[in-house]
């Protein structure tokens, strides 16, 4: 036999995306051209100054803004063009995504925003009931389950939030500074549980100013002015430099 072993296609393709912002009736362009390839189980510390196009970036790998240009797709499959509701359908089976505003349901204690969104996900209320408790343990909230979000630290809400994303243990998890308002130990507890998501096969795009939590990742793709800067891999350091709960100590940016 002759030839190349026929290669999976990536689990997220970008190709060209270009995304402006309309304000007042001036278009800002905020992601100018940028092509990516994500593989399954990868993940991967998108970083950058401020205003570099990270959070645009991930909007559209979610489809929750669309491209003014360019292609996007997943499992080899071209998304971009698909209707809300079928996105809508994809994010719920696949993505899990959490943004820097958290979006908690301010009714409802952090108990129930959790279970709410695993009876979202299509679980039985019996399933929903036991994901929502592994979760309040797994992020350290338990002592937190009956408080409404209002109740909450800023800490608090981003763990909740995450939680909310983590509950259909998606293929993909988008996480846009989910780190950002933590001190150091919430910060190691989040990126532990990361990368134990991670190790158990959840594709991540984290974007992130934290040089730790970029650490963490297997590959750091940099953005400035809309455009890819840099892409490289984080060298896999020394088994002794790990701590016991799996985060990178050092912070090594190889490529
Ligand atoms: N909804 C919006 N309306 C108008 N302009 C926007 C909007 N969202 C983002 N922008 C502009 O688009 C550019 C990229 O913004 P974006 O939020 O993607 O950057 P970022 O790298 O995530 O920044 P930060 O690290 O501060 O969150 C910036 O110039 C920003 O001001």
């Amino acid at each position: 036999m002759t030839g190349a072993e026929p290669t999976s296609p990536p689990l997220l393709a970008a190709d060209a995306l270009v995304r402006s912002h309309l304000s007042g009736a001036t278009l800002i362009p905020a992601v100018r051209g940028i092509s990516l390839r994500v593989d399954h189980g990868e993940f991967v510390a998108v970083t950058g100054p401020s205003g570099a196009g990270k959070s645009t970036l991930l909007h559209l790998l979610g489809g929750l803004l669309r491209p003014d240009e360019g292609e996007l797709w997943l499992d080899g499959r071209r998304v971009d063009r698909l209707r809300e509701a079928a996105w809508a359908r994809l994010r719920r089976r696949r993505y899990g995504i959490v943004f820097q505003s958290g979006n908690l349901l301010s009714d409802f204690s952090v108990a129930d925003n959790i279970e709410l969104t695993a009876v979202l996900a299509g679980m039985s209320g019996r399933t929903a009931r036991e994901r929502r408790e592994e979760l309040l343990d797994d992020l350290g909230l338990a002592h937190k389950a009956g408080a409404g979000p209002g109740e909450l630290s800023g800490g608090e809400r981003q763990r909740v939030a995450l939680a909310r994303a983590l509950v259909n243990r998606p293929q993909l998890l988008l996480a846009d500074e989910p780190t950002g308002n933590l001190d150091s130990r919430s910060t190691r507890d989040v990126l532990a549980l990361l990368s134990r998501y991670h190790e158990q096969g959840t594709t991540i795009v984290l974007v992130t100013h934290d040089a730790r939590a970029a650490s963490t990742a297997d590959r750091v793709v940099s953005l400035f002015d809309g455009r890819i800067a840099d892409d490289a891999r984080v060298e896999e350091p020394p088994a002794a430099w790990r701590s016991a709960n799996g985060v990178r100590d050092v912070i090594d940016f190889g490529g």
